[in-house]
């Protein structure tokens, strides 16, 4: 366990204990509450006994180096999921770079370089979108219900090679969009101090408890559940889709014969399913909350998919990159842990063993990078950008994570979200449906409460 030696600036509470981090993201307004630290303490601030904040841009690449020198920590042992009885480490939970590397090559093989398997898939949830969307023309809907719909079915399809049926059945009719909400609420919070995760989340007997009473929300459970039982139906021949990353992962047959193998299609299947889906969402509700936001940007956006004039995507690409600049998904600073021999930057020695996070709400912000209209949401700015801006632009840009632990679903996820955005704004029209505006909380991504628009024929 390292410590900062020197004279860190921060409140003394945070010095005190791991608990004022508990404090900081319990609201749902973190990004706002870690803009406060740093103007009052400046660029570096000790938010925890053992970790750090830093608003210095020029940390980026340093903290998320990519030769997995700076490690995740322990707060990602709250999204293991537990499986025969003991949590499992997966591509994105694990600290070890050896098993990073092997399952991230098993979802890249049998999923995201294969980018030709999935696009009549991606197409065909959006048909259904549009459908659905469609039949409900001036009725008021909440739009972020129905994208985590969108997005879990086609996620779904992806990965199952099967339709799940929220957006036919018009209804979270297993309860698993809001029980996977929930859960990475708590996760994020308990995550903050890690040790209560090994007596909660991680915790067979807790999780026993907690599992017998049915309104327990875990859509670990029901995942894996499913995993299983789509195994089973893919070995008794009644399964036939061929594409989809359930059946590239089993096409080898080893994991009838070895159990090693059998857990891991397990694992990759779990990850590719639950890392997508409800970033996916997430990130097409602030998408379309921007554009309801901003008439201008949707005017251009709208005419320019109708009249096709921009085959290659620039104006979207700028659309989507600068939504999600603005109203970034993920909330807390994601975090590393300084490795052996410490860090010496900026005059600060920050020993081994200690938590370093950016936090990506001010990695965006910064007014040396992206100018002084950064609070601004004006995607513009990724289209005019002198190559020398936009490379510091693109190295502040957090949303998919950075160095070695970044999204390796960048681009799976940047092809689903033009995809919807294309076709759902060539054929309809969106508008709020009453003056109020939704409620937004972000804990470990952003919420999106009573996003209630109407659709109407473009
Ligand atoms: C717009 C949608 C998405 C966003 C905003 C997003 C964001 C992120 C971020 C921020 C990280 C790094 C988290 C950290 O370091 O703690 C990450 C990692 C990851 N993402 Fe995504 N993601 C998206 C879509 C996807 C999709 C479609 C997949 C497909 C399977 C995916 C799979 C993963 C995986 C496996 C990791 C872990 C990589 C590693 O640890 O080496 N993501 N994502």
């Amino acid at each position: 366990r390292g410590r900062k030696k020197g004279s860190i600036p921060g409140p003394l509470i945070g010095r005190l204990t791991t608990y004022y981090r508990v404090w900081l993201l319990m609201w749902g307004d973190a990004p706002r509450r870690y803009a406060e630290l740093h103007r009052k303490y400046g660029p570096v601030v000790q938010t925890g006994p053992y970790h750090i904040s830093i608003s210095e841009s020029h940390w980026i690449p340093i903290v998320y180096d990519t030769k997995h020198r700076f490690r995740k920590g322990r707060f990602y042992d709250v999204f293991r999921p537990l499986y025969k009885g003991k949590p499992l480490d997966t591509v994105f939970t694990t600290s070890d770079p050896a098993l990073n590397k092997h399952l991230k090559h098993s979802l890249l093989l049998n999923l995201l370089n294969k980018p030709h398997l999935y696009i009549e898939d991606i197409d065909y949830s959006v048909f259904v979108f549009i459908q659905e969307m469609e039949a409900a023309k001036g009725k008021s809907i909440d739009l972020s219900s129905w994208i985590f719909y969108w997005a879990f079915d086609m996620t779904y399809a992806l990965v199952f090679g099967d339709h799940f049926g929220y957006m036919r059945s018009g209804k979270d009719f297993n309860g698993m969009v809001s029980s996977f909400k929930s859960i990475v609420r708590s996760a994020a919070v308990l995550g903050q101090v890690p040790k209560w995760c090994s007596i909660t989340l991680a915790n067979k007997r807790f999780m026993g408890i907690c599992r017998s009473f049915s309104s327990f929300p875990d859509p670990t459970i029901q995942l894996l559940e499913e995993i299983e039982r789509k195994i089973q139906k893919h070995d008794t021949q009644m399964h036939s889709c061929g594409k989809s990353l359930l059946c590239r992962v089993l096409s080898s047959g080893d994991h009838k014969l070895n159990e090693n193998a059998y857990d891991e299609a397990v694992n990759v299947l779990f990850e590719a399913f639950l890392a997508a889906a409800g970033e996916v969402a997430v990130s097409v509700t602030t998408i379309i909350y921007c554009l309801l936001n901003n008439q201008r940007v949707y005017n251009t956006l709208t005419e320019t998919v109708r009249s096709r004039t921009d085959p290659d995507h620039i104006y979207l690409n700028g659309v989507i990159k600068e939504a999600l600049r603005v109203h970034t998904s993920n909330s807390p600073p994601i975090e590393r842990v300084v490795p052996t021999g410490g860090l010496n930057v900026d005059g600060y020695f920050i020993q081994e063993g200690t938590v370093l996070g950016i936090p990506q709400y001010l990695a965006h912000r910064d007014q040396a990078v992206f100018g002084i209209d950064a609070e601004d949401f004006r995607p513009e700015r990724w289209l005019e950008a002198d190559p020398p801006t936009m490379k510091s632009m693109d190295q502040n840009f957090m949303t998919f994570g950075k160095g070695c632990r970044g999204c390796v679903g960048r681009e799976l996820a940047m092809i689903e979200m033009r995809t919807f955005v294309t076709k759902v704004f060539t054929k309809l029209d969106v508008r709020w449906a009453s003056s109020t505006r939704p409620k937004t909380a972000n804990y470990w991504m952003m919420e999106y409460f009573d996003f209630h628009v109407t659709f109407a024929a473009a």
